[in-house]
């Protein structure tokens, strides 16, 4: 029997272990209690233990298990793992881990002794269109049944979607050789590539850095699409993207790269009529017609969205569960086109949809018709090194290759922690390039102190947007135009942090830095939650006020009742929403590098705890460097955190290739 753990040992204060249901919950209460579990992990094992009171311990332990890693985004648990090497599969503190192989003894010791024991529980099932039982078990993998459902759905979407349809190859091939100038590089032109790839299946991929062309390539490919459309006047096209901020900025892109265009094209395409007709681009929850208080949406399979082409950006945000919905909304008939960067963070929620997609896209993997259709239609012969016998999601994948405005130092540091390059990433942040500075061996005292504008020759901390709204305009005609003003200028720089808590993360530097702010008089002294100058962040979704997740704006008084009001930029057009109406918000001075994604910044800086263990990882410092535009400060209390980061990679459980290969 087990009696008591020391949780910072994690030695059991019993000997062998004899696993019973009592002794196994008191051992989840205390695991709960050293902060190693989350209350909702044993609460789902309790729900399981009443459904089925027969319930093996190592039932209840592995729903227990499976609740946690949903938690830290997995969307299953991989019981072959969890039997050959928990360490790394559970990622826990020592003493937890300590306390896991204490327990191993009295679990089963494979992954087929894992997938017997399972099976003989009534709330496991193997089945999962015939029973309802809550978990599913597919061979090594165990799911909620939620998940499996959002899997299921995605890989067969995708694969319906992917099915290549004869595409009238000549107009292609004519329409392509206008709209991109033949290039002498031995290198395929990836751009063009993806354009033609993009007219056949009714989904399309387009992968790849910062710069590398995604939204230039994309409006070529609404050209191509508008011009060889049976009816060009009723191409129904829609934008969309997580945030707001990225759904403004895609619209700006491809407005600005369709009127580029039109020059090129002249009389033979309608592009600026037809920039106009595609409209504002959409979150991705407007989009789907969110509702408050329910994760259903206003359109779905019964429901269809009202589209012929759908064009997603940074869709390396976009969670499971949002992927299922997206694609239950669209039409058969519609062509749907994601954007984004693989390598960035993945969603805050579980899954990693576009890392799972985009597996093969580093090496392409194209089939021999698949090198064929893009010859016929480019003139380009595609590297042997690219050719294979991906699935037919590789086919329709394109990754871009070269960055057009990221190829100074920001560009190294990124491509070499890509690469999890140290040697590289330390070159680039020694060398004495204005564009890149490292502050080691610092304290958060160093970022506050870059917040007060503590940086030359880079966008100077806040003071510049605080010193705008210090000159409010009296003149309400001109009070727009000051609010896009203060807006803007705050969006040239910001502080990101890899953790939430603590001196080194958002809570801790927000506070230091309204501190600091407020001591040399740029905020109010005596202030209380809602101030002039206050930047929020929206931390959940709100359709009834039109407010969402990751929405920024910035706090200001009414012109004319002076009742503090949140703004916020959309594009060009400003919204506004009364302070006291918004609840879930929280300062935005310093923010999470997960929230960060989709926005860009003048001069972004990236703080760094010595040890914050399995959250710095190279894709979280990735993510961090390249919403840097023109200037990037690294701030790291030690260079080891930096060196550990870039050696951990985000592994998030997930059997979504695995389905789509066939394995
Ligand atoms: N083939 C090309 N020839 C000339 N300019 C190009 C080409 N491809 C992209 N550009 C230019 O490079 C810049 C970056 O392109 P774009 O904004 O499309 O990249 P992106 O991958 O969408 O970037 P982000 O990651 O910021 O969304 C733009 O100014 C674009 O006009």
């Amino acid at each position: 029997m087990i009696r008591r753990v020391d949780t910072h040992s994690g030695d059991l204060f019993a000997d062998a272990p004899l696993l019973d249901r009592a002794s196994l919950f008191a051992l989840l209460a205390q695991w709960t209690e050293a902060g190693w579990l989350r209350q909702l992990d044993g609460a789902f094992a309790r729900f399981l233990a009443d459904l089925d009171p027969q319930a093996s311990p190592a039932t209840l332990i592995a729903a227990t298990l499976l609740a946690h890693m949903e938690g830290r985004g997995h969307s299953c648990l991989l019981l072959d793992e969890l039997a050959s090497d928990p360490a790394t599969l559970l990622a826990w503190p020592v003493a937890a881990l300590n306390a896991w192989q204490a327990l191993a003894p009295a679990l089963p010791h494979t992954a087929k002794d894992w997938q017997a024991e399972l099976a003989r529980s009534p709330v496991v099932t193997q089945d999962a269109t015939h029973d309802t039982a809550p978990l599913i078990l597919a061979g090594h993998r165990l799911y909620l049944r939620r998940y499996f459902r959002y899997e299921h759905n995605v890989a067969n979407a995708v694969q319906l979607r992917t099915t290549p349809a004869a595409a009238t190859e000549a107009p292609v091939r004519a329409w392509l050789d206008r709209l991109f100038v033949a290039t002498a590089d031995s290198e395929p032109d990836w751009q063009k590539a993806a354009c033609a790839i993009g007219t056949r299946g009714q989904l399309a991929i387009v992968t790849g850095g910062p710069g590398t062309g995604k939204t230039y390539t994309v409006a070529r490919l609404l050209a191509l699409l508008l011009a060889t459309a049976d009816n060009p006047d009723t191409l129904r096209v829609a934008l969309a993207a997580p945030t707001g901020k990225a759904a403004a900025r895609l619209k700006q892109s491809i407005d600005g790269a369709l009127q580029e265009l039109q020059q090129k094209v002249g009389d033979d395409l309608p592009l600026t009529a037809f920039a106009e007709r595609v409209g504002a681009a959409r979150t991705l929850h407007s989009l789907l017609g969110a509702r408050p208080d329910t994760r259903k949406f206003r359109y779905h399979a019964g429901n269809p969205l009202e589209v012929d082409v759908l064009i997603v950006d940074e869709a390396s945000m976009i969670h499971l569960e949002m992927m299922a919905a997206l694609l239950d909304a669209l039409p058969a008939s519609a062509r749907l086109i994601l954007l984004g960067d693989k390598d960035q963070l993945a969603s805050v929620e579980a899954g990693a949809v576009l890392g799972d997609l985009c597996r093969d896209a580093e090496t392409g993997r194209y089939t021999a018709d698949t090198a064929g259709f893009v010859a016929r239609t480019t003139g380009q012969q595609l590297p042997e090194r690219y050719l294979g016998d991906g699935n037919a999601l590789a086919q329709q994948t394109v990754m871009l290759r070269v960055s057009r405005r990221f190829g100074g130092p920001i560009g190294q540091l990124a491509l070499a922690v890509n690469r999890g390059d140290t040697q590289s990433a330390f070159t680039v942040l020694t060398a004495t390039d204005a564009a890149v500075q490292w502050r080691n061996h610092a304290s958060p005292q160093e970022v506050v102190s870059l917040a007060l504008g503590g940086r030359a020759g880079a966008a100077g901390g806040y003071s510049s947007y605080l010193e705008i709204i210090k000159s409010r305009p009296r003149d309400p005609d001109g009070y727009e135009d000051w609010v896009r003003t203060v807006l803007t200028a705050f969006e040239r720089f910001r502080i990101l942090c890899a953790v939430r808590d603590g001196d080194w993360g958002v809570t801790g530097l927000n506070k230091a830095i309204e501190t600091a702010l407020a001591a040399q008089d740029w905020l109010p002294r005596n202030r209380g939650e809602w101030y002039v100058g206050r930047p929020v962040m929206i931390t959940r979704n709100d359709p009834g006020m039109q407010v969402y997740n990751g929405d920024i704006g910035i706090t200001l008084p009414d012109p004319q009742t002076q009742a503090l009001r949140v703004y916020f930029l959309d594009g060009q057009e400003i919204r506004k929403v009364l302070a006291s109406r918004l609840a879930d918000v929280e300062t935005a001075f310093a923010m999470t590098v997960h929230k960060s994604q989709g926005s860009e910044f003048e001069h972004t800086v990236l703080a760094l705890p010595a040890d914050a263990s399995q959250i710095l990882t190279r894709e979280l410092v990735y993510t961090g460097i390249t919403r840097a535009r023109t200037h990037f400060t690294l701030v790291t209390a030690s260079q080891q955190g930096f060196e550990q980061a870039l050696a951990r990679r985000t592994r998030r459980a997930s059997g979504l290739y695995e389905r789509l290969t066939g394995i």
